[in-house]
């Protein structure tokens, strides 16, 4: 069921092939009956969780492969539509935050990524593109672009709640916590981002995207076949027994090292963003990534961005702080854990930390990953 994988290695320096993401396959989730099933993909994801933040979700029982390939072919005739015929769906046109974004349009620590991107939200009701997120999508004059992508937005939907009802389980969540969690998940303020990327210049020492977190909640990325281009950032605590040799010191963050995570056919790359850290008090980390393309061609990827209600109050599960209390019972004199135990996450609702991540990045000319 869960199964290991090596990346190859690319040819930047600061970047080993050591990654051992694990597969996971989703089917006993989709077919109702085989418990057993169930509750092994919830404690491999619960592991990947604990160790990543990062995991391949086989989704081939529940996604036909024909269909993000669509949805890329339609990505694909929209970005190499002229500028003036792209910019019509500007997001400047709307509330900043809904429609196209030129190629380095946006900006991570203080460097422009070198992508173009569309990105949708949840609908609202009562739209108005004078507030902060609250205009409407602008979607490409293609046909069948609309159909295709809102398809794809209620099957990853579904997934979110299947991968979260998993977790829960994974942190060992009675029926009526998970009713509750549910509760905050279940009119999810999704994102779906569509991304173009062409080749970044050999002698450009920028980013196809830099380095961030998602801040969210679970990120399910499809990805073309390219090699290479995203990089996962492992911090040294999990790779100092298997290879010591091989950290790479890194300026400003942990210690650890860029690993290449490459598209495996029949599954999407997911992985949990910021409201995960709140919810699981620390237990789970999202995890630094980034992508870097130099190769020849021009490379798509679609991540949804499956989110909390916006009203969520996000705040540390009692589930996740029971196996904190066991840690700290095995490991009672390990001081890290103390100092878990005494950190509690702050609450958040959902929809004011991400105005005040819009409006800043606004305010500040910063970007999506900042
Ligand atoms: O294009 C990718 O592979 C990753 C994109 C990403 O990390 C994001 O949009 O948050
Ligand atoms: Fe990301």
């Amino acid at each position: 069921m869960s199964s290991l994988y090596s990346t190859v290695p690319s040819g930047d320096a600061a970047v080993k092939a050591a990654s051992t993401l694990p597969i996971i396959d989703i089917a006993p989730w989709i077919d109702g009956h085989d418990h057993k099933g169930r509750l092994s993909a919830a404690a491999a994801i619960h592991a990947a969780c604990l160790e990543f933040g990062f995991f391949y979700l086989d989704v081939t029982s529940f996604v036909s492969p024909e269909e993000p390939e669509e949805l890329s072919r339609l990505a694909r005739e929209f970005f190499a539509l002229p500028q003036e015929e792209k910019d019509k769906i500007s997001l400047n046109n709307q509330d900043h935050a809904r429609g196209y974004q030129r190629l380095r349009e946006n900006v991570t620590m203080g460097l422009a990524d070198n992508h173009e991107a569309i990105d949708f939200y949840r609908p609202v009701e009562n739209p108005d593109k004078g507030k902060v997120l609250w205009g409407e999508n602008q979607w490409p004059n293609i046909p069948e672009f609309l159909d295709k992508y809102e398809a794809w937005i209620d099957r990853m939907k579904a997934l979110g709640l299947i991968v979260m009802h998993a977790m829960a389980m994974g942190l060992g969540m009675t029926d009526a916590e998970w009713e509750d969690l549910k509760a905050q998940v279940d009119d999810s303020f999704w994102v779906l981002r569509i991304l173009g990327y062409p080749p970044l210049p050999n002698d450009d020492q920028g980013f196809s995207c830099g380095a961030h977190k998602d801040y969210g909640c679970l990120t399910f990325l499809w990805a073309d076949r390219t090699r290479g281009a995203l990089q996962v950032f492992l911090p040294q605590q999990f790779l100092a027994v298997e290879n010591p040799g091989s950290v790479i010191r890194q300026e400003g963050i942990e210690e650890g090292i860029w690993i290449t995570v490459d598209p495996i056919p029949g599954c999407i790359v997911c992985n949990i963003g910021e409201m995960w850290e709140v919810w699981s008090n620390g237990l789970y980390k999202s995890t630094l990534h980034r992508v870097i393309h130099r190769g020849s061609n021009y490379r798509v990827s679609i991540p949804f961005f499956f989110e909390p209600n916006f009203d969520a109050e996000v705040a540390p599960l009692e589930a996740a702080r029971r196996i904190q209390r066991d840690l700290h019972l095995v490991t009672e004199s390990h001081h890290t854990h103390k100092q878990v135990l005494e950190k509690i996450y702050e609450p958040v609702v959902y929809g004011d930390f991400l105005r005040e991540k819009v409006n800043n990045n606004f305010v500040t000319g910063g970007g999506k990953y900042n």
